[in-house]
């Protein structure tokens, strides 16, 4: 079954914006009008095309009327409205399209607004969003759209867009950390970037920052990884596995070695060699356990890394928020990868962790291949939110 990433979130979006609109048009008494246009005239304007192309499909679509005289055909939407001769023929083909118009000039007052924003706060809740996040959203949008008027001449269904766009890039928006630059500074000192990688079991951490030394490695930087993770079996033999597929050398101990002394020694190594990045796995472990907290505080005490990467799961929703502010709190996390994108039919660990901790998400884990790492970009995300292509992503698995 392929999962339409952010699925359940985009849905609800979709909903709430055909609600809100509606209740624009029904406030201003909105009526509906029929567009006449033939191929002479000017192309259609880009809110006239996505109006066509409604990404949430709840808007009118063309409506050709049947007429004797005169054929009717739906315009076909030019994806880049290039100049095309038009035939003779063509000249006769009319669109009409029906649209609705306020009647009159719409101010919009709370409770307008109030039951669906409350819809919309419980579908948030739903959708594994935050509370904290789903209220910021709730309160963003009323201060956008209380008290604002709305003529005639506006378009309802883009004016509802553009303030859940907004509402979403706010939360979405942490300060940026730029990776490379970190490296690229590191470098001039001739030390090595330091990212060491945290978070509890299972989450994907040993495979991101196999990810990550196949991008980086791409890009033509040296990496070292650091066999972090003494505590599980099997993990030391796990990352080498990864090292030896991605072309990079693994710095170990033997298992149940101190994970501080482990990383110490491969920031050593590339020191003494030139190597631009040591990325250090660590093992998985529970926010509330204790002793594995000091642990990984000692690792950071001991290492002063450059960035604590934070790897969280999507699939576990609210929990991925609740171990990012546990460890957020423990050893001060600088920076997150959310893995299982790919399969995150909700999305609302993506849209809610950044916020909830007040940090970047760095990366995105999108699939099981070595390639499967995107950059997070906010404008990438509200695109995949409000958009209209559905996201495909690989099956395939190279580990
Ligand atoms: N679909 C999908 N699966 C992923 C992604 N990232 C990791 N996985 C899978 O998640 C599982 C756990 O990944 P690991 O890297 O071993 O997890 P870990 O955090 O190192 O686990 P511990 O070593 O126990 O702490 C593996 O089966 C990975 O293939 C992703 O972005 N998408």
């Amino acid at each position: 079954m392929v999962t339409i990433m952010f699925g359940k979130l985009k849905e609800k979006l979709g909903k709430t914006i055909s609600k809100l609109t509606e209740k624009i048009y029904k406030k201003g008494e909105a009526k509906e009008v029929t567009i006449e246009q033939s191929k002479e005239e000017k192309p259609q304007t880009q809110m006239e095309k996505s109006e066509k192309k409604s990404p949430f499909g709840f808007l009118k679509r063309d409506t050709p009327t049947k007429d004797k005289e005169k054929e009717k055909t739906i315009e076909k939407i030019e994806e880049t409205p290039q100049k095309k001769e038009i035939s003779f023929f063509d000249r006769f083909k009319i669109t009409k399209t029906i649209k609705k118009v306020l009647k009159k000039e719409v101010v919009i007052t709370e409770d307008d607004i109030e039951d669906v924003l409350e819809e919309l706060e419980l579908e948030l809740l739903e959708a594994d969003v935050a509370y904290v996040v789903a209220e910021k959203i709730i309160e963003s949008l009323k201060n956008q759209l209380v008290g604002m008027k709305i003529s005639p001449n506006d378009d309802p269904e883009e004016i509802t867009i553009n303030a859940l766009k907004n509402a979403i890039k706010e939360i979405l928006s942490q300060e940026h950390i730029d990776v490379e630059e970190i490296i690229k500074e590191k470098k001039k000192k001739g030390e090595p970037a330091v990212f060491v990688f945290v978070g509890i079991n299972g989450t994907g951490k040993t495979t991101s920052i196999a990810k990550l030394a196949y991008k980086l490695k791409n890009k033509g930087y040296s990496v070292v990884l650091a066999a972090g993770d003494t505590f599980r079996a099997g993990a030391i033999e796990q990352l080498e596995e990864h090292a030896k597929n991605v072309g990079v050398k693994v710095i170990k101990h033997q298992k149940g070695a101190d994970s501080a002394a482990v990383i110490y020694d491969a920031i050593q190594h590339a020191k003494a060699r030139g190597i631009d990045v040591v990325l250090a796995d660590t093992a998985g472990r529970q926010a509330t356990n204790v002793n594995l907290m000091d642990e990984i505080k000692k690792v950071v005490r001991v290492t002063k890394p450059d960035l604590v990467i934070f790897v969280g799961d999507a699939l576990a929703g609210n929990d991925a928020i609740y171990q990012a502010e546990e460890f957020n709190n423990a050893v001060n996390i600088d920076g997150v990868i959310l893995t299982k994108v790919d399969a995150d039919a909700k999305g609302g660990a993506a849209l809610s962790i950044a916020y909830a901790i007040g940090k970047p998400i760095l990366y995105l884990g999108v699939g099981q291949r070595y390639e499967d790492l995107i950059e997070f970009d906010v404008d990438w995300m509200v695109n995949k939110l409000f958009g209209e292509e559905e996201v495909k992503f690989s099956t395939e698995r190279e580990f």
